[in-house]
C-alpha cells in the first residue's frame, strides 16, 4: 500500500508539484480573510513582486501608483496591507496602540551576550520601550539640544573650510553631506567625532549600515528569511568579517562610555552621553550601561544616513528653485555668524522649506509595518485579523492630493499660515509621516533639526551655490532613501 502511494507520487510528480502550487497559491490568496483588500491579484498569492519592486529600489513608487489606482487600502503581499488615510493614523501609531512593530524590524536587531539589546527601534515589549524612551527624554529634548549645540560648531567650521578649498570646481556634496552628518551626531553624542569631513570613513561603518539597509528593504519583505541568513553568526561573519558589524560599534560605545565616567562633570556643555551619565547618577535604577550604550549606539546608526538624506533634499529643491533661493537668502540675511540653532529656528520661510523639502523625499521609503493585534481590527472599513501586517510609507501618505494639494509639486509656500488655513496645516502636519508617528516616533528629530537649520544657512550664507550635472542626481530606494550625484558649484562670498 505505501509501495503504491510512494509510486504514485513519484510516477505523477510533476502534478504533485503544481497541486502543492495551486493550494498555497489559494491559501495565500484566501488566507484570513483578506481577499476582500483591493489590490492586483498576483499580490495577493506570493510575495515575489514585492520583493521584486523592493530589490529594483523603487518600491516608493510603485506603491503610490497602487494607491492612486485602488485607493487608501491596498494587498501589496499576502499578508502586507499599504494603508493611506489619515483616519487611521492614530489607531495603528498612536500613543496607547496595540499595534506593535512586525518581523520587519527584526533584521536590524542586534544582539549580545544578555539577549536583545533593547534599541527602541526594534523594540515590541511596551513597557521596556516605555522606559527606554523615558531614560533619554531629557538627553533628546529641545533643552538638551541647546546644550549639545557647540559641539557641532567645529565640525560646521571644518566643512566650511573644506569647500572653500575645493572652490571653482564641481563637487559632489553629496557624499560630503554623508560625512557631514556622521561627524556631527559624533559630536552631540561623545564630544568627539572621527574627522569623516577629511578623512571619510575612517571606522568602515559606511558599508555595513549600507549592507543593513539593503538587506531589510528586499529580505525585509520575506522575514522568515531571516533566520537562514544575517541572523546565523556564520553567514553575519561571512558578510561583515569577525567581530564586524555592529560589534564593532558597540565596542565604541562601550569606550566611550568609560572614558566618559572618567571625567564626569556638570559644568560647561553636556554631550548626550554625559546627560545620560548624569542621569544615572542622580538615579542608578533608571538606566543601566547596556542601555546607555544602547542610546549612543542608536544614536549613530539612526542619525547619519537619514540625517545626510534630509540634507540633500533641502539643498536639491533650494538650488533647483531659484526663486526660493532667493528668499531664502533674504531670510537668511538677518542671522549672525555662527548662525546659532534658536536664531534659525524662528525663519518661517526656512522652516517651510525644509518641510517641504522633507515632505518631497522622507528618508525612509518603505512603510513603518506594524501588526494588527490579536483581536484584529478595522481599517478603511475592511476587519482584519490579528497578525496582519500594516503600515504607512512617508512616500505614500505625502502624495495623497487630498492631502497636499499637487503632491508632486514643490512649494514650501504650502507650509505657511499665509497660503494654508490653520485646520488645513493641522491636517498636513499630522500626515507629515517623515520622522514617523506616536509610540515609536523618531528620538533624535530635534538633533537632526538643528544640524540642518545651522549648516544650510552657514553654507547660504558663505557661499553662492549653483547646481551643475543635474542629471547625475538620483538614488535607490534601500528602505532608507540615499541620493548620490549631488554636484554644486561652490564661490565663496568673501
Ligand atoms: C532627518 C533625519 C531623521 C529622520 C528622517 C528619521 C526618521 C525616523 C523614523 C521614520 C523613525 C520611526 C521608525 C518607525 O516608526 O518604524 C525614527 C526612529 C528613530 N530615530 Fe530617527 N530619523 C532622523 C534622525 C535621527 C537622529 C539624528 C537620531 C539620533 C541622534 C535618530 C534616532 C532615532 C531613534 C532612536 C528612533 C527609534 C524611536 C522609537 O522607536 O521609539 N533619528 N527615525
Amino acid at each position: 500500500m505505501i509501495q503504491d502511494t510512494l509510486d504514485f507520487f513519484t510516477s505523477q510528480w510533476a502534478y504533485v508539484l503544481l497541486a502543492g502550487l495551486a493550494a498555497r497559491v489559494l491559501y495565500n490568496y484566501f488566507q484570513r480573510g483578506l481577499w476582500k483588500v483591493p489590490g492586483p491579484f498576483i499580490r495577493g498569492i506570493t510575495s515575489i513582486p514585492r520583493v521584486l519592486s523592493a530589490y529594483h529600489g523603487n518600491s516608493h513608487n510603485d506603491d503610490i501608483s497602487l494607491h492612486r489606482k485602488y485607493g487608501k487600502l491596498v494587498r501589496l503581499g499576502p499578508n502586507l496591507l499599504s494603508i493611506s488615510d489619515p483616519a487611521e493614523i492614530n489607531q495603528i501609531y498612536g500613543i496607547g496602540t496595540k499595534f506593535i512593530k512586525s518581523r520587519f524590524y527584526e533584521l536590524s536587531s542586534a544582539y549580545d551576550d544578555e539577549g536583545l539589546v533593547p534599541d527602541t527601534f526594534v523594540l515590541t515589549d511596551k513597557a521596556l520601550h516605555t522606559r527606554m524612551k523615558k531614560n533619554a527624554a531629557n538627553a533628546y529634548s529641545t533643552n538638551g539640544l541647546i546644550q549639545m549645540e557647540s559641539w557641532i560648531e567645529p565640525v560646521t567650521e571644518r566643512l566650511v573650510r573644506k569647500l572653500r578649498r575645493q572652490a571653482g570646481q564641481p563637487v559632489d556634496i553629496a557624499s560630503l553631506l554623508k560625512d557631514y552628518a556622521m561627524d556631527a551626531v559624533f559630536a552631540v553624542t561623545f564630544g568627539r567625532d572621527f574627522n569623516y569631513v577629511e578623512e571619510g570613513d575612517v571606522l568602515k561603518m559606511y558599508g555595513v549600515l549600507e549592507t543593513v539597509s539593503d538587506y531589510m528593504a528586499v529580505i525585509g519583505q520575506v522575514p522568515w528569511m531571516h533566520k537562514f541568513l544575517l541572523a546565523r553568526p556564520l553567514v553575519a561573519r561571512l558578510v561583515f568579517g569577525e567581530g564586524g558589524g555592529d560589534k564593532e560599534m558597540f565596542q565604541l560605545a562601550i569606550s566611550e562610555i568609560e572614558a566618559a565616567k572618567k571625567k564626569q562633570s556638570e559644568d560647561g556643555p553636556l554631550t548626550f552621553l554625559q546627560r545620560l551619565l548624569l542621569n544615572q547618577a542622580k538615579n542608578p535604577a533608571s538606566i543601566n550601561d547596556r542601555e546607555i550604550m544602547t542610546h549612543a549606539f542608536g544614536n549613530i546608526a539612526a542619525g547619519s544616513d537619514t540625517t545626510a538624506i534630509a540634507l540633500r533634499s533641502v539643498f536639491f529643491h533650494v538650488l533647483k528653485h531659484p526663486h526660493v533661493y532667493e528668499k531664502l537668502s533674504e531670510e537668511f540675511s538677518t542671522l549672525a555668524t555662527p548662525v546659532s540653532f534658536t536664531d534659525a529656528n524662528k525663519l518661517p520661510y526656512f522652516g517651510a522649506v525644509i518641510q517641504e523639502s522633507l515632505r518631497m523625499h522622507p528618508s525612509v521609503g518603505m512603510m513603518l509595518a506594524r501588526l494588527v493585534p490579536a483581536e484584529g481590527a478595522e481599517i478603511c472599513g475592511h476587519k482584519l485579523p490579528g497578525g496582519t501586517e500594516v503600515g504607512i510609507n512617508p512616500w505614500v501618505l505625502h502624495r495623497d492630493p487630498e492631502v497636499f494639494t499637487d503632491p508632486d509639486s514643490f512649494r514650501p509656500e504650502r507650509w505657511l499660515p499665509t497660503e494654508t488655513n490653520e485646520e488645513h496645516l493641522r491636517a498636513m502636519n499630522r500626515c507629515f509621516f517623515t520622522f514617523g508617528h506616536g509610540a515609536h516616533t523618531c528620538s533624535g528629530r530635534w538633533i537632526s533639526l538643528m544640524e540642518i537649520k545651522k549648516i544650510v544657512p552657514t553654507l547660504l550664507i558663505n557661499f553662492d551655490m549653483k547646481l551643475v550635472k543635474e542629471s547625475e542626481y538620483g538614488f535607490k530606494n534601500r528602505w532608507f532613501t540615499p541620493q548620490h550625484g549631488l554636484w554644486v558649484e561652490m564661490t565663496p562670498k568673501v
